[in-house]
């Protein structure tokens, strides 16, 4: 029989009470060590998951290496977010197993989740079936999804798809505007998605402050990820205060 895993109700327990941040570390970008010491900090300031994965690059030992090194240096669990069924390690809690439900090529609406399918059971890793939408403009994932990103003036292709995704089975939903876009997802649009779905609603891209941060939570995401902000924070300590920052953003 089919049993709801540890991560996932994690979350769910967790928002009973407050809303969540999940920080994204990219093995491409952040080497273990440094990795670690986000996640050790993370978990002092009240993050509530890491997220692993990048659209390049983000495979084999390098992406095991970073998994490991979080799993050392904190208690978090780690979800994986990978950009194809070769962002899978056995030593991540869980995967965000994902459908990129608005690219114009099969392969990551469900080619790479066939291909990545029996990695995940083998591992033992807790698969959490996710609609992956991306929103303009979409960035480095929009273009190596292949997506057909959905105009950030039109929230009613958003909730569209979002609900599709929930009726399909999907168990969370993610309005993502790319990493390192200069501009969010406007509220306007995480207002209509959130009040048409009823599975819980995860945001990123481009969220970089408090108030960025704040404004997402209050137009109804219960998520929050946050990735570049961190990682180009520029030392440790300036990470550190951007965590800050954004938690509080988050936890309101
Ligand atoms: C569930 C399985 C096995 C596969 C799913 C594969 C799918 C659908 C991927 C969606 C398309 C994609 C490329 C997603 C990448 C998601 C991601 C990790 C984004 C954040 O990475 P960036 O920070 O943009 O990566 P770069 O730093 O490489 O630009
Ligand atoms: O790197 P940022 O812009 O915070 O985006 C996080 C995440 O949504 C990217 O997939
Ligand atoms: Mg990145």
């Amino acid at each position: 029989m089919l049993e709801i895993g540890k991560v996932e109700r994690y979350i769910h327990e967790k928002l009973k009470n407050e809303k969540l941040h999940f920080v994204l570390l990219d093995p491409d970008d952040v080497p273990p060590g440094t990795a670690g010491k986000i996640a050790e900090m993370s978990e002092e300031i009240g993050v509530d998951a890491i997220m692993v994965g990048g659209s390049t690059g983000a495979e084999g030992e390098v992406l095991d290496g970073v998994v490991k090194a979080i799993k050392e240096s904190s208690g978090l669990p780690v979800i994986l977010f990978p950009g194809s069924h070769g962002g899978i390690s056995k030593y991540a809690d869980a995967i965000f197993f994902m459908s990129l439900l608005n690219s114009r090529n099969p392969f990551f609406i469900t080619g790479s989740q066939a291909l990545g399918a029996f990695t995940v059971k083998r591992y033992g890793i807790e698969p959490i079936p996710m609609a992956y939408l991306i929103i303009e403009p979409g960035e480095t994932v929009g273009w190596v999804g292949d997506a057909k990103p959905i105009p950030r003036h039109k929230p009613k292709i958003a909730a569209a798809y979002a609900l599709a995704g929930q009726y399909l089975g999907m168990r969370l939903v993610y309005l993502e505007a790319g990493s390192g876009a200069p501009q969010p997802v406007p509220p306007e649009m995480i207002a209509l998605v959130k009040r048409v779905i009823d599975v819980p609603l995860i945001v990123g891209g481009g969220i970089r402050t408090k108030e960025q941060a704040r404004q997402a939570v209050e137009a109804g995401a219960d998520i929050i990820v946050t990735g570049t902000a961190i990682e180009k924070a520029g030392s440790i300590e300036k990470a550190k205060e951007k965590l800050e920052e954004l938690n509080s953003g988050v936890k309101g």
